[in-house]
C-alpha cells in the first residue's frame, strides 16, 4: 500500500503547531506559543494571517522540508456553516466564509485558509477535519429561551471526539452506544455531551454560554450586557474581542496562562485563588448540567486540554464531580495534530470520500 506524508498545521489561541505525518506516524511537532501582547498588536485574528503562515513556512525550510514532499496539507476547521462531522476538502466557498468572518472570529479560521495556500502551491488537495462548528445538537438544546436566537454549536470537536472514541477504547466499550461527558479545558472551554456517537448538547466555547475560561467570559447575565452594549464605552468589535479574547482568567488576573495564576496562588494571592476556583467551580457545575442530558447514564467523564495538565484545577474540579460516581479520565493536552493527519489519510488511502463544503 502507498505511504503519505501529510503536513497537519493548527493556529490556536495562544499557538501556532504545525506537524509531520509519515502515515500515521509522527515525524515532526513544532509548538510556537504566542504572547498576549504579541497577538494583540495585530488588531484582528485575520491580520495574523501572513505572520503565522511565514512560521509554518520558516519551521519546514529550517528543516530542509520541502512542501513538494506532501500529499495534502490538512488545517484545523474553524467556524462555517453547522456541519456534519468528518474530513472536508477545503473549497474557495470555505475560504470565503472563514476570511470574511461570515460565522464569526477565531484563530481556527486561519487554519484552512493557510493550508489551501499551502496545498494549491504545490497541486496538492487541503483538507480540514472535524472543524469548530460540526453541529450534532439535539432539538431541545437548541433552545435558548429567544425565538430570535438559537444556541449554537461551537467547540473544540476535533480534540473532543477524538479523545472521546480513546475513552472508549479504554474503557472497552463502542463510541456509538455509550455515553460521555467531555470536558475541553484550553483557552476556550467547551463541555461536550456525546450521546451515542454523536455531541448532542454542548456550550458555545466562543461567544456563548458556559464557563468562563482562561480568556473567554462564558454566560454573563445578559441584561447586563446589553447595558454595557449601550453604554457608549465600546464598539461592536471592542465588545466582540473582550467577550472572547479579554475576559476569563485575563480579566480578572491579567493573564491567561494558568502556570501564572498558580504562581500567583502559590505566593499568596488569595484574589487569584478564587478566580481560579471559580473557574473550577463552574466547569463542574456544567459537567454536573451535562449529565441531565442523558438521565445521569454517562458511561465516563474526561477532562482534556491544556489546563488538564495542571493539578489544582483538575482535582478542584473531581472534588465536586465525585458524587456523581462516574469514572473520570484525564488527558492532559490534545491529541488534534494526529486527528487531523488520520482524517486526511483517511481520505488520501479512499477508506473516506472527502466531503463538501456547500
Ligand atoms: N503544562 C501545563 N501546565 C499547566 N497549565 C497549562 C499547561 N499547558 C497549558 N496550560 C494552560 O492551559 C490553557 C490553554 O490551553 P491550551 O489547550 O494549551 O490552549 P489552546 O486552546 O490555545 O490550544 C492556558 O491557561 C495554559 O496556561
Ligand atoms: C471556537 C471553539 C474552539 C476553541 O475555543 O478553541 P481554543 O480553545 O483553541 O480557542
Amino acid at each position: 500500500m502507498n505511504r503519505y506524508r501529510v503536513l497537519a498545521i493548527n493556529p490556536g489561541a495562544t499557538s501556532t503547531k504545525l506537524a509531520v505525518f509519515e502515515d500515521e506516524s509522527k515525524q515532526l511537532e513544532v509548538v510556537v506559543r504566542h504572547g498576549v501582547e504579541e497577538l494583540s498588536s495585530f488588531g484582528s485574528i485575520m491580520n495574523q494571517h501572513i505572520y503565522r503562515k511565514k512560521l509554518v513556512l520558516d519551521s519546514l525550510a529550517k528543516r530542509n522540508i520541502e512542501l513538494s514532499s506532501f500529499d495534502a496539507v490538512v488545517g484545523r476547521g474553524g467556524l462555517l456553516k453547522p456541519l456534519q462531522s468528518g474530513t472536508y476538502l477545503i473549497s474557495e466557498e470555505m475560504v470565503e466564509d472563514l476570511s470574511s468572518l461570515k460565522y464569526g472570529e477565531h484563530a481556527s479560521n486561519l487554519g484552512a485558509i493557510i493550508a489551501k495556500e499551502l496545498g494549491d502551491s504545490v497541486n496538492i488537495p487541503s483538507y480540514v477535519v472535524d472543524p469548530v462548528s460540526v453541529d450534532e445538537m439535539n432539538l431541545l438544546s437548541r433552545f435558548s429561551g429567544m425565538p430570535e436566537i438559537q444556541r449554537k454549536s461551537a467547540f473544540h470537536a476535533l480534540n473532543q471526539k477524538s479523545v472521546a472514541k480513546r475513552a472508549s477504547m479504554e474503557l472497552g466499550l463502542f463510541y456509538e452506544k455509550s455515553n460521555f461527558i467531555v470536558a475541553h479545558l484550553g483557552s476556550g472551554i467547551s463541555v461536550g455531551v456525546h450521546s451515542m456517537g454523536s455531541v448532542v448538547d454542548v456550550n458555545d466555547a466562543l461567544y456563548g454560554d458556559g464557563p468562563f475560561s482562561p480568556e473567554r467570559a462564558g454566560s454573563v447575565p445578559p441584561g447586563e450586557l446589553i447595558r454595557l452594549c449601550f453604554s457608549g464605552k465600546y464598539t461592536e468589535a471592542e465588545l466582540l474581542a473582550k467577550l472572547t479574547r479579554e475576559s476569563g482568567l485575563l480579566g480578572y488576573l491579567n493573564t491567561n496562562d494558568a502556570r501564572a495564576v498558580v504562581k500567583l496562588i502559590d505566593s499568596g494571592d488569595r484574589y487569584a485563588e478564587l478566580v481560579y476556583k471559580a473557574m473550577a467551580y463552574q466547569i463542574a457545575k456544567q459537567i454536573g448540567a451535562s449529565s441531565i442530558v442523558v438521565y445521569g447514564m454517562v458511561n465516563a467523564i474526561v477532562l482534556t486540554g491544556g489546563l488538564a495538565h495542571e493539578p489544582m484545577i483538575v482535582n478542584w474540579i473531581k472534588e465536586r464531580i465525585e458524587f456523581l460516581n462516574v469514572p473520570l479520565l484525564v488527558y492532559p493536552g490534545e491529541d488534534e495534530m494526529k486527528a487531523m493527519a488520520e482524517g486526511a489519510l483517511r481520505v488520501l488511502k479512499k477508506f473516506e470520500t472527502a466531503k463538501t463544503y456547500r
